[in-house]
């Protein structure tokens, strides 16, 4: 008997016709393997075949194992599922990437969409990411600290929450949770949780989510719908509904020769991916443009924000690229920096929202003394040439990553960056000729090498 629930397949097969048994043996194959290379920490394209949609996809042949892979740890790339990234073809060919975007990224964690849409927007764009799960808030922040991008913010909201930011974003991609039967070649969980009523009840859960973030949306601003899930109740039937309440555009996306299908439900235009049909797992996208006038916002100064001491600002300063563009300022007891252009926005979503992070924290003062974070390591705007470093071989990497005693030469006293194949992994404090391991110990590597 197939692993498969009999009225997904009967769906499936209503809609795929003479492709269904192809489609249920793609079911049953190997995942493809495929990661997305940050491009600011990336100077070479990585090996591998290209995604076709996205400029910074690449197939792997074998699945390696990342956890192992120092890079990975340092953000120079996300291991993400192909389909997925087809999001940056909605950015390139329906967005003006070089313009200052205001973007919200709703059902956010663990970070795939955010972090590749951050590598997408010009910097002078503002990217928050929301998760509304504390515990996948936090994955979420640690994700976005290592790809290291100064111009996003994190929080941790109900999707409620963002009525109160009326036509505040360009861009909203809500990447909604699902009843997840693209996933169904990966995630035998998914599979053995589907059912009729548990597809009625993530629809439900769309539209409300939907409702609830829309008013924060720009008149002609883009809603990016996206699932991983191919029933039409959860996808055409939602966006259906919403065109019943207001007044929305669906985008064209030129797909050409993708072999991704197109389709047309009433004036609904949806991409599925099947895996039958391109290299990756099952998914859905559809664009809509808003066309109804949105209240403005009124934004005001933020009193939660200090900005940081003046005495240490220089220092701060000559830590980072482009210090004229951001502003330097201390929450709770951190120092951070963020783009100068956002900080009025950022008071707004202090406001009304539960930040969880925003910008690049940056150090703490102990005794009069300023103590480099995790962050600024991970940062793409840290000046490294004014800081001392370590370059390490993959073993001194891992062990840095397990925070496992380091047998590196004896070096000046101070902080050194850690970097392994150009990629920053974090600091020691040298002692002389001992080191005290700053990686956080919450991340640290807990596998065992195997080799
Ligand atoms: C498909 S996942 C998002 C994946 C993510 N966009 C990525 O690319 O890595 C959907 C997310 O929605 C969140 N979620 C669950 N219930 C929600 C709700 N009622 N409102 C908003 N988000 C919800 C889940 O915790 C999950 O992180």
């Amino acid at each position: 008997m197939s692993r498969f629930p009999e009225a997904f397949q009967e769906e499936t097969r209503k809609r795929l016709g003479n492709d269904f048994g192809l489609f249920m043996e793609s079911l049953n194959g190997a995942a493809p393997v495929s990661i997305r290379q940050n491009p600011a920490k990336n100077a070479l394209p990585l090996p591998g075949k290209p995604v076709p949609w996205s400029a910074f996809g690449r197939y792997l042949e074998t699945r390696p194992s990342f956890t192992l892979d120092p890079r990975l740890h340092g953000g120079a790339y996300y291991v993400q599922e192909a389909s997925s990234m087809f999001i940056e073809q909605a950015f390139r060919q329906l967005t003006d990437l070089h313009a200052p975007l205001n973007v919200l990224d709703l059902c956010a964690a663990p970070g795939g969409k955010s972090t590749h849409i951050l590598s997408l927007l010009s910097d002078q764009s503002l990217l928050v990411s929301n998760e509304v799960i504390r515990s996948r808030a936090s994955v979420l922040a640690e994700n976005l600290q290592k790809w290291g991008y100064q111009n996003s913010v994190v929080t941790n909201s109900d999707p409620d929450h963002f009525q109160s930011l009326p036509g505040f974003f360009d861009v909203m991609v809500i990447d909604a949770p699902c009843s997840g039967e693209g996933l169904f070649r990966k995630d035998h969980e998914a599979a053995e949780e589907w059912s009729p009523q548990h597809v009625a009840l993530c629809a439900s859960r769309q539209k409300r989510i939907v409702a609830d973030a829309w008013p924060a949306l720009k008149e002609d601003g883009i809603l990016i719908y996206c699932t991983c899930t191919y029933n039409e109740q959860e996808n055409e039937d939602n966006l259906l509904w919403l065109r019943e309440q207001h007044d929305v555009e669906f985008l064209k996306v030129s797909i050409d020769g993708w072999n991704i299908q197109e389709t047309k439900k009433n004036d609904v235009i949806g991409y599925r991916f099947f895996p039958h049909r391109v290299e990756g797992e099952g998914f859905f996208m559809s664009v809509i443009r808003k066309k109804q006038v949105s209240p403005s916002l009124r934004l005001k100064a933020n009193r939660d924000l200090t900005p940081a001491p003046a005495k240490i600002v220089n220092t701060l300063q000559s830590w980072i690229h482009h210090p004229e563009r951001v502003s330097f300022f201390q929450w709770k007891d951190l120092l951070y920096f963020f783009p100068e252009a956002h900080t009025l926005h950022l008071g707004m979503l202090h406001q009304h929202l539960k930040v969880v992070n925003a910008g690049i924290a940056t150090a703490t003062v102990k005794h009069d003394k300023l103590i480099p974070e995790h962050a600024l390591a991970m940062s793409t705007d840290l000046r490294r040439e004014n800081f001392k470093t370590l370059s390490v071989g993959h073993d001194e990497a891992i062990r840095y990553l397990r925070r496992d005693p380091l047998t590196l030469p004896e070096t000046d006293k101070g902080y050194h960056l850690i970097v392994f194949e150009d990629v920053a992994l974090g600091w020691v404090n040298s002692l002389g000729n001992r080191f005290n391991n700053m990686y956080p110990v919450e991340w640290r590597i807990r596998m065992q090498k195997t080799s």
